[in-house]
């Protein structure tokens, strides 16, 4: 069976909230889902560690990236988990992996396209193939509604829960993933 990793932090349940609406919509296309959640408690001395965790991701067949923007970029706590990932780019273990991504900001514009392009760096280093959402809204209604075609953000005004728009362009990117991985696109 297909298997997709989702890495992610959250501290405040919103970007939890997408990566479990990912981990449905890979769900939906009869694949299985790892989700991994980074916590503050897992980073020791500025270093996360756990090798159990890279070695699992060897044998996933996609990898999709999550973290809250902080300061127009990644949390520090996703960025521990990239930093730790080293030893992998060495060997390149993630080569020919789909990888893919989602952040969530308070404001519509609060620079979350660039977070998802730290992930896309992240992804090159590891000669992983990216996958966008391109105009993911043909032929679907009410998903990706900030027409960000790199990967999925959402906003948060007022720390409120996220729309259902963002929802659903999280589950879209699950489905997408799986669909990527079988070579069967959607039109
Ligand atoms: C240190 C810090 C920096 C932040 N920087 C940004 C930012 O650059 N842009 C933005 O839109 N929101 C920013 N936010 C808001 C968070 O992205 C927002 O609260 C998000 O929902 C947190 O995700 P979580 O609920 O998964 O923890 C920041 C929050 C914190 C704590």
């Amino acid at each position: 069976m297909i298997s997709i990793a989702i890495i992610y932090h959250s501290e405040d349940e919103h970007t939890h909230a997408l990566a479990t609406t990912i981990a449905e919509g890979i769900h939906a296309g009869d694949a299985e889902p790892v989700v991994y959640r980074i916590t503050s408690e897992m980073i020791e001395n500025g270093r996360f560690i756990d090798d159990k965790l890279f070695e699992k991701l060897k044998e996933v067949d996609a990898i999709i990236f999550g973290a809250p923007t902080y300061m127009g970029g990644p949390s520090a706590q996703f960025k521990a988990f990239a930093d730790a990932s080293s030893p992998s780019w060495e060997t390149q273990d993630w080569r020919g992996k789909y990888a893919a991504g989602f952040t969530v900001g308070t404001y519509p514009g609060g620079d979350q396209p660039q977070t998802l392009q730290y992930f896309q760096t992240l992804a090159s280093q590891h000669d992983m193939l990216w996958l966008s959402l391109g105009r993911a809204n043909i032929g679907v209604e009410n998903i990706n509604p900030s027409g960000t075609s790199l990967g999925v953000t959402a906003h948060t005004p007022d720390d409120a829960q996220l729309s259902e728009a963002c929802l659903q362009t999280a589950f879209y990117l699950g489905q997408h993933m799986v669909r990527a991985l079988k070579g069967v696109w959607h039109t």
